[in-house]
């Protein structure tokens, strides 16, 4: 496989999985996971993940509100997690296979796109 680039990454769409496709192989998720800029796989192997410090509160749900409407529009959904009230986190992987598939990577480039306030470090 030869690994999109994160703008091809951007530019395609999710596709509707229905399972009975095995996960991506650990060398093709090693070298996705090199586009994705700030994303990193979690232990399991299983999962992507970005986190980001939000500038407050309504800054993470806003950024959430975004996200919400960019994966409807892919059909292809991410878990959220905002804790002590600005750390927000997503995390992506594909239910249908129980791991990692294309569909989770064209999402983490376009999540890369959506804007969130974050706090001045
Ligand atoms: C038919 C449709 O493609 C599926 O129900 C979608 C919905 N959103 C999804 N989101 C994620 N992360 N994984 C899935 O397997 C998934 N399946």
């Amino acid at each position: 496989m030869s690994t999109p680039t994160l703008t091809e990454l951007a530019s395609k769409k999710c596709v509707p999985c229905e399972g009975g496709v095995p996960p991506l192989p650990p060398d093709e998720v090693e070298a996705l996971i090199q586009t994705v800029s700030g994303w990193s796989l979690t232990a399991d192997g299983k999962r992507i993940r970005r986190e980001w410090k939000a500038k407050n509160f309504v800054a993470g749900l806003r950024f959430f509100d975004k996200v919400g409407e960019l994966a409807e529009e892919e059909g292809h959904h991410p878990d959220l997690h905002i804790e002590g009230y600005r750390n927000v986190a997503v995390e992506i992987w594909t239910h249908a296979v129980g791991g990692l598939t294309e569909n989770d990577f064209i999402l983490a480039a376009k999540i890369n796109e959506v804007p969130i306030e974050q706090k001045r470090s």
